[in-house]
């Protein structure tokens, strides 16, 4: 930014105001120059002893001992015709970190900050060396916010710890866990993503991740796919005769209280277990006494409902889990029963291949909705294991990267156990408390920056990060599944369907047919 009237001198050379009144090591204020423009969130440095403090201004506040509350409006317009400027401009900025005279970057300030000393913007070269990204060992996600040229990132070594992704809908959280799969991927991590909304099955879609993506999907997917992409998914499937009567009452939602149906399906699915299929299922089911298949008729619909999802073979935990791959779960068109004992068969298969030390390589598990799966009051095998593997799963190379819309509905604990967190915009106070109790490096003036962050801008807190980061996350390289639907062309289109409908004309034609 160039000051006024001096061509080709930044104004990062310039002293845009003072360090004023009380000041301590994390915080300080600052009177503004009238002639310096300044944002909130802006970085400005202070130099004392040869060591370059920077600061990020958190609050602006602009003062008027003539213009104050009670005055009339006549007076303000009569003010307002002089030349009398009396007013103050402060900032209240807090320090970030500081740069020694030989380039090392330290965490904190440990120093006092006096009244008198001159602040000044920082300079890029200073954001870049707090905030940079260099090749090695880090992600890149994005800039900086208001810094396009510093590009920013996460430290990989960070991701030994589990990462969360938060974010009221349409923020840009899926961008978010989009770009950060394909730097992960770039990096060679193993992934396996659990997708309720088919998000990121087009990832497969692109040129760069084509290869090195499988998407598995089931009959009943209702991921918007182009002809070309269907060919190149995978089915994922289950064998009948593998489940386990709990996972049989699960998908026919036949609760413990319901001791009778349980009953009647077990003798049922005993005789089949491990050796029959579905067919032979319902065959059994049809030669039952009339009295108990009326019993169970309604949970039989239910079961054929999905029996599209049964076939002869178990997808092999193989063909999900290999070196390097990106495997995609696309789990549209199914509810959250089957959803949850899909992942389940998934994610316990997996966890297996990782304690029993068959698999030497770092997994990323990546859960969208994740309060669906693992809510403060979901029961069941799948949010216990989720819990285990949020509580063991780093010291097994397993790592968890959940992604909610509703941080206030997910277990605690799950969150908690996050390290690291990227949260973009949240407006809703129940989950912005819930962020601020679960996470340790969340403070409350990260929480009160959440509602102004635009779509797309992300506070970075945590281990993968030196220190607290606000950035503009890019732009995912590969398609969307599920961004928001461009409604204004589909709405005039709709518009023309009814004016075409329901024109004289048509008008003429169906009264001409009443008489
Ligand atoms: N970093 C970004 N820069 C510009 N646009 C973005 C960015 N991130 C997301 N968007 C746009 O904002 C919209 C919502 O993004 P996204 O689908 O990632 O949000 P979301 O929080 O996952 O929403 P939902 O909860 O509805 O799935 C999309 O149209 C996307 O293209």
């Amino acid at each position: 930014m160039l000051k006024q009237g001096v061509k080709d001198v930044q104004e990062s050379d310039f002293d845009i105001g003072y360090v004023t009144g009380q000041s301590e090591s994390e915080y300080f204020q600052f009177v503004i120059s009238p002639e310096a423009v300044l944002k909130r969130w802006e970085y400005i440095t202070v130099v004392q002893q040869g060591r370059s403090i920077i600061g990020r201004v958190e609050k602006l506040l602009s003062f008027s001992d003539l213009i104050g509350q009670s005055i009339d409006f006549e007076t303000v317009k009569k003010l307002n015709s002089t030349k009398i400027r009396e007013i103050v401009d402060v900032a209240r900025a807090r320090t970030v970190g500081s740069i020694t005279d030989d380039g090392r970057v330290l965490k904190s300030n440990r120093e006092l900050i006096r009244p008198g000393t001159p602040v000044r913007r920082s300079t890029e070269n200073e954001m870049k060396t707090l905030f940079g990204y260099s090749e090695d060992g880090n992600l890149e996600l994005g800039s900086l916010t208001d810094y396009d040229n510093v590009r920013t990132g996460i430290s990989i070594n960070g991701m030994r710890r589990h990462v969360a992704i938060m974010a009221q809908t349409g923020a840009g959280k899926s961008n978010t866990a989009a770009v950060l799969i394909e730097e992960l991927a770039k990096a060679g991590a193993t992934i396996v993503v659990l997708d309720p909304h088919a998000d990121y099955s087009l990832m497969k879609a692109s040129k760069s991740m084509a290869n090195i993506t499988k998407v598995f999907k089931t009959p009943m997917s209702t991921g918007r796919y182009g002809t070309e992409l269907n060919s190149l998914t995978e089915r994922f499937s289950l064998r009948f005769q593998d489940l386990e009567e709990d996972d049989l009452f699960n998908i026919m939602r036949i609760d413990e209280q319901w001791t009778n149906m349980r009953e009647i399906v077990r003798r049922l699915y005993s005789n089949i277990k491990g050796k029959g299929n579905f067919e032979d299922f319902m065959r059994a089911y049809e030669s039952m006494p009339l009295q108990d298949k009326s019993k169970i008729a309604g949970r039989i619909a239910l079961l054929k409902a999905v029996k599209d999802i049964f076939t002869d073979v178990t997808t092999p935990v193989e063909s999900y889990l290999r070196p390097g791959q990106l495997s995609i779960l696309d789990l549209s068109g199914l509810d959250q029963d089957i959803i949850s004992y899909f992942c389940l068969k998934v994610l316990d298969e997996i966890y297996d291949q990782k304690t029993s030390g068959n698999f030497r390589y770092p997994v990323f598990f990546f859960i969208e909705e994740a309060h669906n799966f693992v809510g403060r009051e979901t029961v069941g095998k799948l949010p216990l294991l989720i819990k285990k593997i949020a509580a063991e799963g780093r010291k097994f190379g397993t790592f968890l990267v959940v992604i909610t819309q509703r941080p206030g509905k997910i277990d605690q604990d799950v969150l908690s156990q996050c390290n690291s967190q990227i949260i973009l915009r949240v407006t809703n106070p129940m989950d912005q408390k819930a962020i601020e109790e679960s996470c340790e490096s969340v403070s409350e003036s990260i929480i009160n920056d959440l509602p102004s962050l635009n779509t797309g801008e992300a506070v970075l807190v945590g281990e993968f990060v030196r220190f607290p980061v606000i950035i503009k996350v890019r732009r995912r390289e590969t398609r969307e599944g599920g961004g928001d639907i461009d409604i204004l062309p589909l709405m005039k289109e709709s518009k023309m369907l009814r004016e075409k409908a329901t024109s004289p004309e048509k008008n003429r034609d169906f009264i001409k047919g009443l008489v």
